[in-house]
Parts: C-alpha cells; structure tokens; sequence
C-alpha cells in the first residue's frame, strides 16, 4: 500500500449492483492494486441491517486492500469526505407510474444527495450515477451540488459501450480487443446511438469492415439499445453484474486513463460539442489523462448518425425540461 485510503460511497449498496459491486470495489479493482479503500455505504432505513450482512461477508473476505466499511442511512454522513461517489441506488419504474412520477420520485433521492455532496464530500470528489434514469438523475444532483466542478458529475453509459464493443465483435468474428473507439451518444435509454462510423476494427473503419447499414439500423443500433430489456426479460431482473463490471470500468478508466488508441464512452456534462446544448449530461466518447476526462474532437457526423444522436439529445432536453418543471434543477 502506497497511499491513504480513498473514500468510497456507494448508494443502494444493499440492492443487487451493490452486492455485484462492493466486493469488486473492495478487492483493488475500482482503483488499483495500490490503493485502499473505505467503503461507506448508503441505504434506505428498511435495508440498513442488509447492508450490514454484506458488510459482515466484506470482512469474510480479509481484503488487504479494505480499511473498513460504515453504513449509513443519512446521506449528508455518508458523503463526508467522500473521494468517489457512485450514486447506484433508485428509485424503479412501478406499475401505473408516469414519466414525470418517476422523475419526481428520484428527484427526491438525488437532490438531498447533491446537497450531501455539496456539503461535506472531499475536494476532489468524482460522482458516477448509475441509478436510473442516470443522466437526469446526475443533472438533478450535479444542480444542487454548485460548489463541486460540474464536470465531476457524470453518468454511466459504460454498459451500453462494453455492450456495443462484444455485439460489433460477434458480428465480425474477431475478440473483443480488436475493436477500439466504439461510441455512445445520448441517454442510457432506448434512443441511445451506438456509433461504428468512427469505431476501428484492426485499424481499419468498423463500419467499412461491417459493409451492412441494413444490420446496423435493424439489428445493432436495437440489440444495444435495448439489451436492458433483454436481460430482464431472459433473467428476470435487470442487469446486475455487468453494471457493476461497467461501473468499475468507468472510474477505473477515469482515475487511471484510457489507452493512447482508444476511448470510452462516458455521460458527461456537454460543453456544446457535437451540437449537445451545453449542460445536458449526454453521452460521449472521452479520453482520461491524470484524473481528468476530455471529449473527443473533431469526429465526423453522418448523415445515418446525426438524426439518431438529435433523437437521444431531444429525449435528454425534455427531460431536463420535465424536471426544471418539477422545480428540480
Ligand atoms: N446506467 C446503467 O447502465 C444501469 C443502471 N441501472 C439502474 O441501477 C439502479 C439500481 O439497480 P439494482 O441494484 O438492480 O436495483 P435494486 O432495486 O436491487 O437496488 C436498489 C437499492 O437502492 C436502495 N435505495 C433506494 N432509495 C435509496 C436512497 N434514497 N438512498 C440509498 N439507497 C436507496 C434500495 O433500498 C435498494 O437496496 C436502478 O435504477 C437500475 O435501473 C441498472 C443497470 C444498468
Ligand atoms: O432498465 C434497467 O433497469 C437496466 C438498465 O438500465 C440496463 O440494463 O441498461
């Protein structure tokens, strides 16, 4: 160990991404082999005591890495001090909900969670937002947080991207490694964009290599988008272990930096880029160097990509729209 520990908080830690993802986190893998960790832990009152048995199975563990875990019910205790935030737990869509119930619903988690932020985490704070609908739900908090940088508030679109990368690779027949800058543009929602025009497979243009837009439009762009749907429908519940696997990916890559040839995709706050109206948290490829993200420029937008990336973009301001309504942000 070379360092102090690093503060991590992570919310609904007793649902089923935070069982996937604590051992993972506690283990080294969030951060590295490096750096130990402090796990603090958010629930609601009625899942506290759950949230205590995984702490007892963490400490079953004797992860060398693993300082100690707290559990809190408080949100304004367990943001203090906080380095990384992962912001997993909320509110899901039930049966007779509208849109705007669902909005209003998690406003009321991700509000006095910006606040808690605000208030008392660490300077260099990072936030992921993984509950859904994650990047509104990030807007909500990152609106109620001004002190905190606005660029440190970021939501998950890692899956989709690590969704996107195996359904180019299967198609292509080739591994995984193979294919680099593979983007999401958008909402992690059903109108995302999963962009192989300015993919590569073996250096070479992934669409070019693909040389199917009939497969892109009916079958890709869909499988992607709609994977969410398709894990519950075959499993039953929703996916746990590859969000949590994406989580990972997203902070690791953002602490630690991606690869010189590659991207990842991340919902950030936009600065205009691309024609995103600035501030809507839109996914975006980025590359991270020493803890800090940047989109990537100067990429071209077809004619089959930039309908599809205004269709996601619409979709985000009228969320937006729908909270600043609700007096959200
Ligand atoms: N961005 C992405 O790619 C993905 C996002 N998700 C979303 O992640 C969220 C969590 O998923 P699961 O773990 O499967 O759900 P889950 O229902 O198993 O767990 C959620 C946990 O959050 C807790 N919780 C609720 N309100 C809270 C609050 N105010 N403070 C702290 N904890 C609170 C609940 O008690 C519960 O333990 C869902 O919103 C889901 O839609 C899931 C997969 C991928
Ligand atoms: O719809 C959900 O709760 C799960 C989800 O976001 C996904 O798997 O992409």
């Amino acid at each position: 160990m070379t360092q102090a520990p690093v503060n991590v908080t992570v919310t609904g830690a007793a649902g089923q991404i935070g069982y996937a993802l604590l051992f993972r986190i506690a283990s080294g893998q969030l951060l590295g082999q490096d750096t130990p960790v402090r796990l603090r832990l958010l629930e609601i009152p009625q899942a506290v005591k759950a949230a205590e048995g995984t702490a007892l199975e963490l400490e079953d563990c004797a992860f060398p890495l693993l300082v100690g875990t707290d559990i809190f019910d408080d949100p304004k205790q367990a943001f203090e001090g906080t380095n990384i935030a992962l912001l997993v737990g909320a509110r899901p869509r039930t049966k007779g909900m509208e849109r705007g119930d669902l909005l209003e619903a998690n406003g009321g988690i991700f509000k006095p969670q910006g606040e808690a932020i605000n208030a008392g985490a660490a300077d260099d704070v990072r936030v992921l937002v993984v509950g859904n609908p994650a990047n509104t739900n990030a807007l909500i908090a990152r609106s109620h947080a001004p002190d905190v940088p606005a660029e440190r508030f970021t939501a998950m679109t890692r899956l989709d991207h690590n969704r996107a990368i195996t359904q180019l690779a299967k198609k292509l027949e080739v591994p995984v490694t193979d294919v680099k800058r593979m983007t999401i543009w958008g909402n992690h929602s059903a109108t995302q964009y999963p962009d192989v025009f300015n993919a590569e497979v073996k250096g070479r243009g992934a669409a070019e290599a693909v040389n199917d837009e009939k497969w892109l439009a009916e079958e890709f762009i869909p499988r992607v988008a709609k994977r969410g749907a398709e894990i519950i429908e075959a499993r039953g519940a929703s996916s746990a272990a590859s969000a949590a696997n994406a989580a990972i990916d997203h902070i690791f890559d953002w602490v630690n930096g991606t690869p010189q040839d590659d991207w990842v995709s991340m919902g950030v706050p936009s600065d205009g880029s691309y024609g995103v109206p600035e501030g809507l948290i839109s996914s975006f490829p980025v590359t991270c160097t020493g803890g800090r993200y940047e989109i990537v420029q100067g990429l071209q937008i077809n004619e089959f990509s930039r309908p599809r990336i205004d269709a996601s973009v619409q979709e985000l301001a009228d969320e937006r729209d729908a909270v600043r309504k609700l007096g959200l942000v």
